[in-house]
């Protein structure tokens, strides 16, 4: 569980993160959602330490991040994982050396034991004949599960998934989307997704953080952003006519049902 406190974050004597409030829960797909330039990216920087917060406080499970000494903050990388938008793959290195990566950098395995668990991940998110390819010779699908493998390679307490559906059509989004989500119930891995995709919003939106602004304007999950009337939220989700329609189609199903 990640407790965020009244995050504010200025550049230059602009306001960019107005005091964020929210707890990203253990076990479930948190997703951070807003327009362009609301501040989404700022906050995600804010939690994994890339950015400084002027205000309040982060905590990883009860582990206040400000309070925590050096090697304490260091230890704390180790458990957490990041797929960054575009995968962000070594295109010199294999698929298994890709995955390898962090376990050569933060533990002192064995490279029998690095290979087993590379392996095991491998299997996990389905990488079927690809460990001697590089990046290069695999589909955009694929490169994303060579990235969620390379994240959850350590076994990490945390992920953290910056657009993991760019560039991916909407098919293939919604298997990775499914997998992230498999992924984090499985392990119990509280994971933050930042997102612009709609259909992500809907499909896996456990715990959903909506930003305007820098402000925390609304929260809630997929059931919820579906029947609330909030202006803001009304205005972003569905400004699009085909999630009008689906909208409209859920509530009147629901509807007919409590009738
Ligand atoms: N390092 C920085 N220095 C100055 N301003 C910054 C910096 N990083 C972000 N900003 C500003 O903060 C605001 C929020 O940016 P942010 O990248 O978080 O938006 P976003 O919601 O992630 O947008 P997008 O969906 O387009 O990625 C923007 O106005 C941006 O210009």
């Amino acid at each position: 569980m990640i407790e965020v406190k009244n995050i504010e974050k200025s550049f230059e004597g602009t306001q960019v993160l107005k005091g964020i409030s929210t707890t990203f829960e253990k076990g479930k797909t948190n997703l951070i959602i807003g327009q362009s330039g609301s501040g989404k990216t700022v906050l995600l920087k804010t939690l994994l330490g890339i950015h400084q917060s002027d205000n309040g406080s982060i905590a990883f499970d009860g582990r206040v991040y400000s309070e925590l000494s050096r090697s304490e903050k260091r230890n704390l990388r180790t458990e957490i994982g990041m797929v960054f938008q575009g995968s962000a793959l070594f295109d010199s290195m294999t698929v298994e050396e890709n995955i390898a990566f962090p376990l050569r950098m933060f533990t002192d395995k064995s490279d029998a034991e690095i290979m087993q668990r590379v392996n095991e991940v491998i299997n996990r998110v389905n990488l079927i004949n690809a460990n001697k390819k590089k990046p290069a010779e695999i589909s955009g699908g694929m490169q994303k599960r060579v990235a969620i493998a390379r994240a959850i390679v350590n076994n990490p307490k945390y992920l953290f998934c910056d657009e993991p559906n760019s560039g991916l059509d909407p098919k293939t989004a919604i298997v990775i989307d499914n997998l992230i989500q498999e992924i984090t119930h499985e392990y119990g891995i509280t994971t933050v997704i930042n997102t612009h995709d709609m259909n992500s919003v809907l499909e896996i939106g456990e715990h959903i953080v909506f930003l305007k602004n820098g402000v925390l304007a609304w929260s809630g999950n997929n059931k919820e952003i579906i029947q609330t009337d909030n202006e803001d939220v009304v205005d972003f989700v569905y400004s699009s006519e085909l999630f009008r329609m689906v909208r409209d189609a859920i509530r009147h199903i629901g509807n007919e049902k409590n009738k």
